[in-house]
């Protein structure tokens, strides 16, 4: 199927968004595309009434103001155009915006968001936005309508001279139009390949301007070698840019050679016909106007690319929400409340893309209010199990069943609700502390008092007690707060979670939950966690063993499965990999009491 052209997509969303300014609109640029034939036409007409009528003072003026007001509305109706167009052009980007979040959101599965088709939409429309937004190219689509129209209009006048010079001249303009708007494709289609240079200069870029970056960048001295490779990256990238330009110059040199070929030929042709007594003086004064209105159409090809970007953004924003729109079937069940055993049974898992088997043949049951902790080297897959888990993607091979019914089965968004996360990339959002750990309050606003009972649990108190505006200080400068540090963000984070289990969550899932913890925060933290968590069902993945020994069950992945599982006493005593692990992380700290 041909893809819609970029100016049929803008009116066409335009009309959608803003029906009434969008008709105002319209009716604007008709007005304002008739003005030059108007003018060509007063014009003669003033010459004539000038020359034919030497006393008539009263049609002379009439004949010159109404020219004035043809005049002073070519100078004003575009402007206002331009405003409108900016205006509809305004809440065509709001919609876009919306539109790109909404689909963003609208996956309830990662797969399907980190698909590299996804990334590439998502950076190009953030590529587009940046380039040309649709206001941009709105206004564009309304110079363009104004200048194409209003020569044509000048091109019909010319064919009431004669025929055989409107027709050609205005196929000589046609002829540009094309040779113009195919040299602006080919400047899109050859820069395709350099969105991907583009994002890697960008992020170049960006680390030099971000906070995370700047203390490894001034350790280990990287500006410099940052710099370079931004410069060549993005160097790299403007070459094709350049070399199409290269194409634009070229081709446009050669329009205007063109044009000015065919009006030298119509100038010529008028005056000799003025000359020969075949055109009057008012008549080739009108003729003559409406030829130079024709020119008009050489002064709007920096819109055609701003067009361009702006409808190409408008098509990749359509592409992506039919890439994610909602997988689940309408009228999912709910998942039973409470959720009972959920059981992995033969699951196998590759991520989209990858050839690799990170789990296979993976048999686990989570029975409700149980912890159970799962431990493995780093990669053994111990955090895809979580996902999996919780419905952030699905088994390759292989299924989850909760009380026996597949979760396939069942409604995807509810299910995930009955989770709440600590994984190992936690956001820090530079909000209030507040809306970092209650976003959602289960009822209503949360309370200051509700906060800080959580907060004593999670050793977060002594952190609210400092902090300038308690629990509405927002936890980052750049918002005229303050800046935590990484174990107490950490706590903020499993507060968040725990708040979530208030919330209805049934599952909660931590992942290193005490990694950036002290030896006085982990001490203790297994009760702290129970008490907190009473009869909910926790999966905590850790390489901490002084934790995960207190676990109700615990289970050893290698190798993509489970190699062993129990509780800390059966698996010590069957004297294998977890006994192993286990001794060697105690091992330093035993040669310590020993020595
Ligand atoms: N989004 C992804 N796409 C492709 N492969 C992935 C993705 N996430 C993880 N992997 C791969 O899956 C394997 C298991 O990763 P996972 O994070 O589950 O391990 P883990 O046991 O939690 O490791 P660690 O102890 O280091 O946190 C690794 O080899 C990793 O490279």
């Amino acid at each position: 199927m041909k893809p819609t052209a970029p100016v049929v997509l803008l009116t066409r969303h335009a009309f959608r968004t803003a029906p009434g300014s969008t008709t105002g609109l319209a009716l604007l640029v008709l007005l304002a595309s008739a003005l030059p034939a108007g003018l060509a036409i007063a014009s003669g007409a003033l010459v004539a009434t000038g020359t034919t009528l030497p006393d008539a003072s009263g049609p002379l003026l009439g004949t010159a103001f109404a020219l004035g007001i043809l005049f002073v509305l070519q100078q004003v109706l575009l402007p206002v155009a331009q405003v409108f167009a900016e205006s509809v052009g305004r809440r065509l980007d709001r919609e876009v915006a919306q539109r790109v979040l909404a689909a963003l959101d609208r996956p309830r599965e990662l797969a399907a968001l980190t698909h590299s088709r996804t990334t590439e939409l998502v950076s190009a429309i953030n590529d587009g936005l940046a380039g040309a937004t649709a206001r941009d190219a709105l206004v564009g689509v309304v110079n363009m309508a104004v200048a194409r129209l209003g020569s044509a209009a000048g091109g019909v006048v010319l064919c009431a001279y004669q025929w055989w010079l409107g027709v050609p001249v205005l196929l000589v303009h046609a002829y540009v139009m094309v040779l113009v708007s195919r040299c602006y494709q080919r400047a899109l289609a050859s820069a395709e390949g350099a969105p991907a240079r583009f994002r890697r200069a960008r992020y170049l870029r960006d680390l030099l301007c971000t906070a995370p970056a700047a203390k490894e960048i001034r350790v280990f001295g990287l500006a410099a070698w940052i710099l370079d490779r931004y410069a060549e990256e993005s160097s790299r990238a403007l070459e094709q840019v350049r070399s199409t330009r290269i194409g634009a110059g070229r081709v446009g040199v050669q329009s205007a050679l063109l044009l000015l070929a065919v009006h030298t030929a119509t100038f010529v042709m008028l005056a000799l016909d003025v000359r020969d007594g075949g055109l009057s003086v008012p008549m080739f004064t009108t003729f003559a106007v409406a030829a130079t209105g024709l020119l008009g159409i050489t002064t709007v090809w920096p819109d055609l690319l701003n067009i361009a970007v702006g409808g190409g953004t408008l098509l990749l924003v359509d592409q992506l929400e039919d890439r994610l729109a909602h997988e689940d079937a309408l009228g999912s069940p709910a998942p039973p409340r409470p959720l009972g055993t959920i059981v992995f049974e033969g699951v196998g898992f590759r991520y989209p893309g990858s050839s690799t088997w990170v789990v296979r043949g993976l048999d686990l049951t989570f029975r409700p209010g149980r912890t159970t902790a799962i431990v493995g080297v780093n990669g053994a897959g111990k955090t895809t199990v979580a996902k999996l888990l919780c419905g952030l993607y699905r088994p390759t091979e292989g299924r989850i069943t909760v009380d026996g019914v597949d979760i396939r089965t069942l409604d995807t968004a509810q299910w995930q609700r009955r989770f709440a996360g600590l994984f190992q990339d936690w956001v820090r959002w530079s909000l209030s502390l507040r809306d970092n750990v209650a976003f959602r309050a289960p009822a209503g606003p949360a309370t200051d008092a509700e906060l800080t009972a959580l907060a004593r649990w999670c050793g977060l108190a002594e952190v609210v007690d400092r902090l300038p505006a308690g629990w509405s200080t927002p936890l980052s400068r750049a918002f005229g707060g303050v800046d935590l540090s990484g174990g107490e963000w950490q706590r903020v984070g499993l507060a968040r979670a725990l708040w979530e289990l208030r919330a209805g969550a049934e599952v909660l899932l931590l992942d290193e939950p005490t990694s950036a913890q002290d030896v006085r925060s982990e001490t203790g933290f297994y009760e702290l966690l129970r008490s907190a968590t009473s009869d909910r069902s926790v999966v905590l993945i850790s390489h901490r063993f002084s934790i995960v020994r207190q676990a109700d069950h615990i289970v050893v992945l290698a190798g993509g499965a489970v190699v062993e599982q129990g509780d800390h006493i059966s698996l010590m005593s069957a004297n294998g990999t977890y006994a192993h692990m286990f001794t060697l992380q105690s091992a330093p700290f035993s040669e310590g009491v020993r020595s």
